[in-house]
C-alpha cells in the first residue's frame, strides 16, 4: 500500500506516517495540496497530513481541502509531540546567532515566536513548505548564513548541527495528523498508541437565524454526546458564512449520532460526516528513534 505524506523525508508528518504505517511504502509530496491531488489521482491509497497544532491552531490548507476539494473520509488521527530545534550548516555553528535568515514551515515559525524574538530579533523568517524542506535548503546553501527550525531527525538526515534545542514557546507542543483514504480502508486499532474513537461532523447553519448555533449544540448536548472540538472556517461564499467542524468523542453508532444529524437537518442545517475513526497518541518525544 502507498502512503502519501507532506515531505520531504524527516518532516513531522513523515514521522507520524511512519509510526502509523511502518511497513508500507511512504511517498513524499512537497505540499499538502499535492498529497490530496495524489489521492484524487489514485497514486496513493492513503494520505497523512497535519491538521492542528496545540500552539498555533488549525492547518487551514488541510481544512480547506477537506471541505472544498476532496471527498475522502478521515480514517484515523495521530497526535504526536513536537520538539522544534534551531539548526545551522556545520560550517556556521560558531556564528549561529549571526544568521541572516531563518527558514521553516509557517506553523513551526509561529511555535517558536518567543525564541526568535529574544535570540534572533529582527532576522527575517522565510516560510518553506515544511520543516524538513527548510533543513534541506539550509544544507544545500552553505554560502547563506541561514538557519532552519526543524526536528532532530531532519538535522541528522540533512547533516545540520542543532545549536538550540527545544525552542518552541510552550512545553506542551503537539500536532494532530489525519489519515485520509481513497478506499474503504481501516487502521488496525490493536496497538499501544490507540486512545479512542471520534466522529467528525461538518455542519452548515441555515442563513442568519438567531440561536442557530445554540440549537446545533443542544442536539448534541441533550444526547450527552461529548464534543472535543468545535471550529469554524469560512465557506468562501460571503462574509459571515461559516462551516462548523465538530468532533464527537465516540464512534458513529446507529442511534445517537444519526439522531443528532436528523435533528440538525430538521433545523435546516446541512450536515456531512467527514469520518468516524480511531485516534492514536504517540508519546515518544525522541524523533530520531524512528529513523530507518
Ligand atoms: O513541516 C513539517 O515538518 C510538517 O510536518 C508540517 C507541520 C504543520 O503543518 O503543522 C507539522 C507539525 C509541526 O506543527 C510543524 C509543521
Amino acid at each position: 500500500m502507498k502512503i502519501g505524506f507532506l515531505g520531504p523525508k524527516a518532516t513531522f508528518t513523515d514521522i507520524a506516517a511512519r509510526s502509523l504505517f511502518p511497513n508500507e511504502t511512504a511517498v513524499a509530496y512537497p505540499t499538502i495540496p499535492a498529497c490530496f491531488d495524489a489521492l484524487n489521482e489514485n497514486e496513493i491509497e492513503l494520505a497523512v497530513v497535519p491538521l492542528e497544532n496545540a500552539l498555533e491552531g488549525s492547518v487551514n490548507i488541510t481544512l480547506d481541502y477537506l471541505i472544498h476539494e476532496v471527498d475522502f473520509p478521515i480514517i484515523g488521527e495521530l497526535t504526536a509531540p513536537i520538539r522544534q530545534h534551531f539548526m545551522v550548516h556545520p560550517d556556521h555553528v560558531n556564528e549561529w546567532d549571526k544568521t541572516d535568515a531563518v527558514y521553516s514551515h509557517s506553523h513551526a515559525i509561529a511555535q517558536c515566536h518567543k525564541f526568535l524574538h529574544k535570540e534572533l530579533k529582527g532576522i527575517p523568517c522565510e516560510s518553506t513548505t515544511s520543516t524538513a524542506a527548510a533543513a534541506q535548503y539550509v544544507k544545500e546553501n552553505p554560502d547563506l548564513r541561514a538557519g532552519a527550525i526543524a526536528n532532530e531527525l531532519a538535522a541528522e538526515v540533512y547533516g545540520l548541527a542543532i545549536v538550540k534545542e527545544d525552542i518552541h514557546d510552550f512545553d506542551f507542543n503537539h500536532t494532530k495528523f489525519i489519515v485520509l483514504s481513497s478506499k474503504e480502508l481501516s487502521i488496525n486499532e490493536d496497538r499501544k498508541e490507540f486512545a479512542g474513537h471520534k466522529t467528525t461532523v461538518m455542519v452548515t447553519l441555515p442563513a442568519d437565524r438567531s440561536g442557530a448555533l445554540h440549537q446545533v449544540l443542544s442536539a448534541f448536548a441533550w444526547r450527552k454526546l461529548n464534543l472535543t472540538k468545535i471550529e469554524s472556517r469560512p465557506m468562501k461564499t460571503g462574509l459571515g458564512n461559516y462551516f462548523f467542524i465538530i468532533d464527537v468523542d465516540m464512534k458513529q453508532d446507529d442511534v445517537l449520532i444519526p439522531g443528532a444529524v436528523a435533528e440538525l437537518e430538521a433545523l435546516g442545517c446541512s450536515v456531512k460526516i467527514l469520518g468516524s475513526y480511531p485516534y492514536f497518541q504517540l508519546r515518544n518525544k525522541n524523533t530520531k528513534v524512528l529513523q530507518d
